[in-house]
């Protein structure tokens, strides 16, 4: 059997779903970790939290939690929450400057008759910045600690801001003073763990909320501030792409609605955050993770909608970066968005879909830039009869394996042993085209054919939304425009635009990745 490795290669994605049947997703049911229990009109919220799970995090236990439910005669309402209606998640690029945080305040205060929940990232690119300060911080001698350019960036930024803003920089000294105290630790121990990782950067999201509760505070707007992991989320402790755990949805139900119902205050959450359930030390969700907390809180409180806001105006044809001709997608199901994200559209973290999806709540992409523009709307299904290509997704410097062997003829179990060691070694693959020899009998692609690019391999996913290609890197992003423009910008566009004929003769999907 021969192995050889092709490197430098760009997997190129476009996704498109097909007629797929409404996914069911049944509506998270309270009912089984959150009972309503309505004492004389007063609403209590209990949760049956499993205590082995989460031993440091304890609401109610079951047995006094069923005791109370003998007291009382409840009635379970369908939300658990009247009082919210959405959840508005605001990435660090909303939230760059004192500028931006007063726009998104405004875009908050201009929508009267929602009650939203409000989830922010860190400022800009503050968490690239927590980590490059890490780094420096491992081998600068904790002498010179205060010297590293990007604790001074930090603090430079977040100080103007709240000068800015008109607030006390009380509201962050504490934070900024703990963020230097551990860079000195990190000097002193020459070592950053990911959990010492997942510390660092959490000042991020901890400062940005903190200066944004003050400043609604400041204009008449009750807000109060909420550090994730203190309210409930709680998360695998695998640090640096941790896993929310159950027990999160009724833990921060309670504690939102709790405090919501003692004093009304717009919730100011922080993103990406949360604590680890056996360490008890603050975890973060893999970047990009505040769309995951938004879309968490929106399923844990079964909220109308989740919208995610961003720079630009929501799921685009392609990333803009590569390709300025990139276009709003209006419409998306949970599973292309997932598929999209998965295959590295940066715009969503690939995770967060799932919770909206389980809680069948829908998801807006918007622009904070541009709060006008319709965005992406995602949903569980949509009308697939006019889409022919969703988006175009590129993935750069992945490596194609091609595993030739006569001996794989009729044999069984050949993948899984093949798999099996991908596992041992720890590495994911993205995608596989199998076929009894090797190599393939796919048709040429017109695009590629006039782009001279010969595609290494092609693969539907198991999904049947998306169909992956593999290509030299040095020749994705000339694919990625070309299929965009035959695709997307050309007056007369059809299937066989991209001379795509395969086995099977069907298009179902093409990622362009
Ligand atoms: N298909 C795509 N659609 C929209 N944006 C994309 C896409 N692919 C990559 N991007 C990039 O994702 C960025 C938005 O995601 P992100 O940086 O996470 O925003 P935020 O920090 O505001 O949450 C855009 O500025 C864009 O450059
Ligand atoms: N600040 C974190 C979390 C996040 O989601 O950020 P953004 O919303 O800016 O992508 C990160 O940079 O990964």
């Amino acid at each position: 059997m021969s192995i050889s490795f092709h490197s430098c290669n760009s997997r190129i994605l476009c996704c498109r779903s097909n007629q797929n049947p409404r996914l069911s997703h049944s509506p998270l049911n309270f009912h089984n970790h959150l009972q309503i229990v309505d004492f004389t009109s007063r609403c209590q919220l209990f949760a049956v939290v499993d205590q082995k799970k989460c031993p440091f995090f304890t609401i109610y236990s079951k047995k006094n939690a069923d005791a109370a439910f003998e007291e009382a005669s409840f009635s379970s309402v369908e939300n658990a929450v009247e009082e919210f209606t959405s959840v508005m998640k605001f990435g660090g690029s909303s939230v760059a400057s004192a500028e931006r945080m007063r726009e998104v305040a405004h875009l908050i205060l201009s929508f009267p008759e929602e009650k939203p929940i409000i989830v922010l990232s860190a400022m800009g690119k503050t968490t690239n910045n927590l980590l490059r300060a890490g780094e420096k911080a491992v081998s600068c001698g904790f002498r010179n600690v205060s010297e590293i350019e990007e604790l001074t960036l930090i603090k430079e930024l977040h100080l103007r801001t709240v000068k800015e803003l008109g607030i006390d920089d009380s509201v962050i000294s504490g934070q900024l003073e703990e963020l230097e105290l551990l860079l000195n630790g990190i000097a002193r121990l020459k070592e950053l763990t990911l959990r010492t990782q997942d510390k660092l950067v959490s000042f991020g999201e901890c400062m940005s909320t903190r200066i944004f509760a003050a400043y609604l505070n400041s204009v008449g707007t009750k807000a109060r501030q909420y550090d994730a992991f203190d309210i409930g989320f709680v998360t695998t402790d695998d640090f640096t792409n941790a896993e929310i755990l159950e027990a999160t949805y009724p833990a921060i139900a309670i504690k939102l609605y709790g405090d919501w119902t003692q004093d009304h205050a717009i919730p100011i959450v922080t993103g990406f955050l949360g604590k680890g359930c056996k360490s008890g030390e603050i975890t973060t969700l893999g970047r990009g993770g505040s769309d995951l907390t938004a879309t968490t809180i929106g399923k844990a409180l079964g909220l109308q909608e989740i919208q995610v806001w961003k720079d630009v105006d929501g799921v685009l044809t392609c990333d803009p970066s590569i390709h300025p001709g990139a276009k709003p997608v209006p419409y998306l199901t949970f599973e292309e968005a997932t598929e999209l994200a998965y295959f590295g559209a940066q715009v969503l973290h690939p995770q967060s879909m799932r919770p909206a999806m389980d809680g069948n709540i829908p998801v807006r992409v918007k622009n904070s830039y541009n709060p006008k523009a319709p965005g992406t709307f995602i949903t569980g299904n949509r009308d697939m009869t006019k889409a022919l290509l969703t988006s175009i997704v590129l993935k750069q410097n992945v490596t194609m394996l091609d595993i030739v062997s006569t001996r794989m003829l009729g044999q069984f179990g050949f993948l899984a042993k093949v798999f099996a060691i991908f596992e041992d070694l720890g590495i994911s693959v993205d995608v596989v085209a199998t076929s009894e020899m090797y190599g393939s009998d796919w048709q040429a692609f017109s695009v590629f054919r006039r782009l001279n690019v010969n595609v290494q391999m092609i693969s539907q996913g198991a999904s049947k939304v998306n169909m992956s290609l593999i290509v030299n890197d040095s020749e994705a992003e000339q694919c990625v425009k070309a299929l965009h423009y035959s695709f997307f910008e050309s007056s007369e566009v059809s299937e066989m635009d991209l001379g795509v004929a395969f086995n099977n003769g069907n298009v179902e999907a093409i990622q362009v990745n």
